[in-house]
């Protein structure tokens, strides 16, 4: 079970409230609204077609709503551009993996620092000397952390193209870490993946959040993992959250189950809900 929580008095680092969006006709979403609290795990779940994607796509600013807001750290950015979000410490990987996948590992990974680099021309023009080898130094310091942290030393060198999928999902997030964000959002963390990677991977996230102090949210249609490892499972459905609380909470939820069995999309979260229930 998830262990050091925050006090649930603390202000959250993320909130989205009522947020609605559309596409022509269909809501996709429709009134969102849940609060992520610091250095937590916070999952997004839901049948096919329930707003999941949709939901991150607002949050990290591809999708602008038409009504609601996002809040990060208490500020209003509802209306901040994409890569401002990402330089403001919301990281974010995406459901097919979006690497280079030509470059190196490393190469992908320096990447992620560019949300940090000046754009200023007046910055750029006094940003030299010395300052400008102590950030180079920090910079290295910080991918050679990551690296270590993912167990990825052996392949740093490797072609993305070259690498199973699993391996390819651990660089996606050594590059969304590089960028020292404050909220790492992960959609489908574990898709595709077997066994043994999806433990990998669950590993890791539970790393970034006691090692790193990270706030984690994730899309995830894997319910044995995000039951073990969520503080805060929101459950959405037809654009609406239909249940939020702890994974016990939204377990016991008449609403959430009748969700997953409308869509016939029950099977994990039966076998799951089987495994609690035998499990003393
Ligand atoms: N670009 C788009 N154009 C039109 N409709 C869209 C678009 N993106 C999503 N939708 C619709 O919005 C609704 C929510 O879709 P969304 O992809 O957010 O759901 P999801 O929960 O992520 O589904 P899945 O689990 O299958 O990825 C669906 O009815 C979908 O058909």
């Amino acid at each position: 079970m998830p262990s050091d929580l925050p006090p649930t008095s603390a202000a959250p680092v993320l909130r989205v409230e009522e947020l609605t969006l559309a596409f022509g006709g269909v809501k996709a979403l429709a009134g969102v609204g849940f609060a992520a609290q610091p250095g937590s795990i916070t999952a997004v779940i839901g049948p096919n077609g329930a707003g999941k994607t949709s939901l991150f796509n607002t949050i990290s600013g591809f999708y602008r709503p038409s009504a609601g807001r996002v809040r990060f750290e208490g500020a209003d950015i509802t209306r901040v551009p994409a890569p401002r979000r990402a330089a403001m410490g919301l990281a974010r990987s995406f459901q097919n993996i979006a690497l280079f996948r030509g470059m190196t590992v490393l190469d992908n990974i320096k990447l992620g620092r560019h949300a940090h680099l000046k754009t200023n021309v007046f910055d750029a023009l006094f940003y030299l000397g010395r300052a400008r080898r102590e950030e180079a130094e920090l910079r290295r310091d910080v991918e050679e952390r990551i690296i270590d942290f993912l167990e990825i030393d052996h392949i740093r060198h490797a072609s993305v193209a070259a690498l199973p999928y699993g391996l390819q999902k651990r660089v996606e997030m050594a590059r969304a870490l590089a960028m020292q964000p404050k909220v790492l959002m992960l959609d489908e963390p574990v898709a595709g993946m077997n066994r043994e990677e999806t433990e990998d991977m669950a590993r890791f996230i539970l790393d970034v959040r006691r090692e790193w102090g990270i706030t984690v949210l994730m899309v995830e249609h894997d319910m044995g993992m995000v039951m073990d490892l969520s503080d805060h499972v929101v459950v959405l459905n037809f654009g609406q959250v239909i249940a939020q609380g702890t994974p016990q909470q939204v377990q016991a939820d008449p609403e959430v189950v009748r969700a997953y069995l409308g869509a016939g999309d029950v099977g994990e979260l039966r076998r799951k809900l089987r495994r609690e229930a035998v499990t003393p």
